[in-house]
């Protein structure tokens, strides 16, 4: 079993899936039903002041961080549960495990919808995707499909010798670049792994049934309520590409960035992958045997909506408001965890927290229903690629810069990326051929 760690998601992934995005669209949205002017009467969650027309767009915009500027605003206005008023949208900021818990197991059900935003509505056709579905029939059919045929073990598990052979031929490149003694650029290289096995998980070019034969089956058989069409088809499979390759190269990135910023981390990494491959070859089989390395990873958010008036902490929350739950906050809890800004893999060591969705203080693929179904798609990857790096090459910082002085600067996107790429120098260690 693979288990996550705190320290890999410190500098990740805060997905506050484009924060940004959803300021320019609430600027431009003039949507009089979505408009959620609070009703006289009501005890909604506490909040920051507001100005007339913009609500507290003026308290975020200019932020190049928008995650961390969440976080202080609700220390100060909302520790648990904040309302913001962003245009004409109503917002609620979760930022603590409790409240989280909150939204996404006792309230799940009512919190189980999405917004409906400009962007994902057009590249979705009306939302035929699964991540951008209201709740309803249709995401209900699509979320099944999704858990049970495209990302299930056993899909993800048929899916191994495309990994093996992406990650295999990312090392015979890195290889031969090491024999140049440059830097090599790790997030481009990630991310073209990751887009390599997503193509072929989706489509094909492998003797197993790929993701798109599994959706046109369905169309073919016209064997579920709702229709398969071809936009549904499209969607799903570009929502394939969207939702994986940010997020796992992400992950990926921060995880090596802060090994080699810690290299106690990075040699008993390396140590346990060499101990483990002792053989000479890295394959998925061995993988579960990296427990130290098992620390992955990456936090997303898709703001979820209330379909239904709801409460919350003995607050009202008015229909159709977005909730945006601070995972990037959540998962540096003090009360939770000791030191959460350091990196120290080893707080997982004892295993009683992991990333699934149960236990609140982490949660980088969400919870309850709406929670990520691609993770162990997304993490086979990862961890494969990781592993045979470790296994294969010394990783060195290039020659301007110090370990301490890597550059460990976010930019705020669609995921919390590095600003700018991570460049390392590989050394291919003697012993292997
Ligand atoms: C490190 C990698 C990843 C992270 C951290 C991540 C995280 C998340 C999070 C936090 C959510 C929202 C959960 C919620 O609302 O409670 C989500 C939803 C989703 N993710 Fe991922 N994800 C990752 C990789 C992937 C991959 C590889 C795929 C597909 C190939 C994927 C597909 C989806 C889909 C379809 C949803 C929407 C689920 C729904 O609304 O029912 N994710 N992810």
């Amino acid at each position: 079993m693979i288990s996550c760690s705190l320290e890999a998601i410190n500098n990740i992934p805060c997905l506050l899936l484009t924060l940004a995005t959803i300021l320019t669209v609430t600027l431009l949205i003039r949507n009089k039903q979505q408009r959620s002017k609070p009703a006289a009467g009501l005890n909604l969650p506490p909040g920051p002041w507001q100005l007339p027309i913009i609500g507290n767009i003026h308290q975020l915009i200019g932020h190049r961080q928008p995650h961390r500027r969440l976080r202080s605003l609700a220390h100060k206005y909302g520790p648990d549960v904040m309302s913001l008023q962003l245009g004409e949208l109503s917002y609620i900021v979760i930022s603590t495990p409790e409240a989280a818990q909150q939204v996404m197991k006792t309230h799940d059900l009512e919190f189980a919808s999405r917004p409906s935003l400009l962007a994902p509505n057009v590249l979705f056709n009306g939302c035929k995707d699964i991540a951008f579905a209201p709740y309803g029939e249709y995401w209900r059919q699509m979320r099944k499909i999704g858990v049970l045929e495209l990302f299930s073990g056993k899909r993800v598990q048929s899916f191994r010798r495309v990994r093996e052979e992406e990650v295999s031929n990312l090392v015979d490149s890195i290889a031969l670049l090491a024999e140049t003694g440059e830097a090599v650029d790790l997030t481009s290289m990630m991310s073209a792994v990751t887009s390599a096995v997503t193509s072929r998980a989706a489509f094909g070019k492998a003797p197993e049934e790929d993701m798109v034969d599994v959706l046109l089956n369905h169309q073919e058989n016209q064997d579920l309520g709702i229709p398969i069409t071809d936009e549904v088809i499209k969607g799903v499979t570009l929502e394939l590409f969207l939702a994986g390759i940010d997020t796992s190269t992400t992950a990926f990135e921060w995880i090596m960035s802060e090994m080699i910023v810690n290299p106690t981390v990075l040699k008993r990494a390396q140590e346990e992958v060499r101990q483990v491959f002792a053989d000479g070859s890295v394959d998925e089989a061995g993988l579960r045997q990296l427990k130290y390395l098992d620390m992955v990873i990456s936090e997303v958010l898709l703001p979820r909506e209330n379909a239904e008036k709801a409460t919350l902490d003995a607050y009202d929350i008015p229909i159709n408001t977005k909730v945006i739950v601070n995972a990037w906050t959540i998962n540096r809890d003090s009360r939770y965890w000791t030191e959460p800004e350091k990196f120290y893999p080893e707080r997982f060591m004892d295993g009683s927290v992991d990333y699934r969705g149960t236990h609140f203080q982490f949660i980088p693929f969400g919870a309850g229903r709406r929670m990520c179904p691609g993770m162990s798609f997304s993490l086979a990857i990862v961890k494969l690629t990781l592993a045979s790096l470790l296994f294969h090459f010394r990783w060195r910082v290039p020659t301007e810069m110090t370990r301490e002085g890597l550059d460990m600067t976010e930019c705020f996107g669609a995921a919390l990326r590095r600003k700018n790429a991570l460049r390392l120098i590989p050394v291919l260690f003697d012993d292997i051929a």
